[in-house]
């Protein structure tokens, strides 16, 4: 018989805003809760859309968290014995989180990290790539494109109704009066910078 003699490991929940991403981190933690086991929840304190210290999902599910302003507070803050500990909001972070999910797995926590794969851009945000990289399991979840009904893995950012330009700042705090989630045939960045890649495939000049 296999038995699982080390624990400790990475887990990324990714995907588009609406996806169900803090929805997954919450079902995760609470599962957790049945078993006793013990548990830390952190987000970055820029987020307080909902909830100073909760993670809450856009249904209005929700799981306490301690806020905090960078990663090496996360450091800070575990307590002795802690099994599982779960970050939300990941792609705010600082590159440190990279560190700080690895060490704690190796000591032999579970680390659950959720986070935006992707920016309003359509860019990879912040750490994520990393800790996607890093991870033992990758969760990618999709919301549903309210203009064709298919999987939507990008996020729109609309201003005042309309989509943000690709020069707008990265960070803007927001749920539903700022973003929609989108598929990729429907998100639109204005604005956007052809790529080299891009101009060498038309054969453009620069
Ligand atoms: N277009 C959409 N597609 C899917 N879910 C949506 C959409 N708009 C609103 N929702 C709601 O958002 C919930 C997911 O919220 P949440 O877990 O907070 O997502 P995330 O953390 O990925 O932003 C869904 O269960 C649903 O109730
Ligand atoms: C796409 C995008 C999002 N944000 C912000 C908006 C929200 O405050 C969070 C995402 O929350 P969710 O749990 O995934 O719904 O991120 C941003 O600052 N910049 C962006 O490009
Ligand atoms: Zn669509």
């Amino acid at each position: 018989m296999y038995v699982m003699n080390q624990s400790g490991w990475l887990e990324v929940i990714c995907g588009s805003m609406f996806s169900g991403k803090s929805e997954e981190l919450i079902r995760r933690v609470r599962r957790a809760t049945y078993a006793n086991q013990k548990i830390q929840v952190f987000k970055p304190a820029i987020d307080n859309r909902y909830d100073d210290v909760a993670v809450v999902s856009h249904n209005g599910n929700s799981v306490r968290a301690i806020p905090v302003n960078s990663s090496a507070e996360i450091f800070e803050k575990i307590e002795s014995n802690v099994e599982i500990v779960g970050i939300d909001e990941a792609q705010f972070f600082d590159e440190d989180i990279v560190y700080v999910a690895e060490q704690l797995a190796d000591r032999g926590i579970r680390v659950i990290a959720a986070g935006l794969d992707l920016d309003f851009r359509g860019e990879p945000f912040g750490p994520m790539p990393e800790l996607m990289t890093l991870a033992e399991s990758v969760t990618k979840l999709n919301a549903i494109c309210p203009i064709c009904g298919s999987p939507a893995s990008r996020t729109q950012r609309l201003i005042n109704g309309q989509p943000a330009s690709y020069n707008d700042p990265i960070i803007l705090v927001g749920a539903s009066e700022s973003y929609e989630p989108r598929c990729r045939h429907h998100h639109e960045v204005p604005n956007r910078p052809t790529s080299a890649g891009m101009r060498k495939l038309l054969n453009v000049g620069k």
